[in-house]
């Protein structure tokens, strides 16, 4: 059974709201807004016999379970070559460009991520949904993409491939 077929995962519980702003290089930055986020999954499977490929449940768990993770919070990212953090008591300061900007602890989320980007959003998805590469061979998936929106009509997806 080598035959493929796509799944298609963009329910409406896969969204998250979050503030931050994009650094363009080490001077120029966006002010401070934010985005109803939204995220959209297709995954590449063999399928299994018994007219299904893999449960897809799993997966639709998972990638609600990590927009929650990033629902309502001031998003920073940790791998900006532009971006210092500091962390003073109940205080996070982004340091960019000079300027020191301050934020509550208790608001900020610090992702491991080089810019706050669509792609950079879609790359922290993908590794997060591929990070366990046997569970991916037992269910036959060939290829993972992940799109992020910003809004209507803005998105970037990122894809990987499997290895069989
Ligand atoms: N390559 C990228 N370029 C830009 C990104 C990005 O993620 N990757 N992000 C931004 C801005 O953060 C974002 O576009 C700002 O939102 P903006 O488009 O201005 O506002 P809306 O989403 O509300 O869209 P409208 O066109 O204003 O309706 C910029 N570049």
């Amino acid at each position: 059974m080598n035959e493929t077929v796509t799944i298609r995962l963009a329910k409406q519980a896969m969204k998250f709201s979050a503030a931050h702003f994009t650094i363009f290089s080490a001077s120029e930055r966006e002010r401070l807004h934010g985005h109803n986020f939204r995220v959209e999954v297709d995954i590449e499977a063999h399928m299994l016999g018994n007219g299904m490929c893999f449960d897809y449940g799993i997966y639709k768990d998972t990638v609600i379970a990590l927009c929650r993770e990033l629902n309502e919070w001031m998003i920073l990212p940790t791998r900006s070559p532009y971006l210092q953090i500091e962390e003073q008591g109940e205080h996070v300061i982004a340091v960019f460009n000079g300027q020191r900007i301050p934020f509550l602890r208790a608001d900020v989320l610090l992702l491991p991520i080089e810019n706050v980007t669509l792609e950079e959003f879609a790359a922290h998805f993908l590794t997060r949904l591929t990070a366990d590469r046997d569970e991916l061979r037992q269910h036959r998936i060939r290829a993972i993409e992940v799109r992020v929106f910003s809004g209507p009509g803005q998105s970037a997806g990122r894809r990987l491939r499997v290895d069989p």
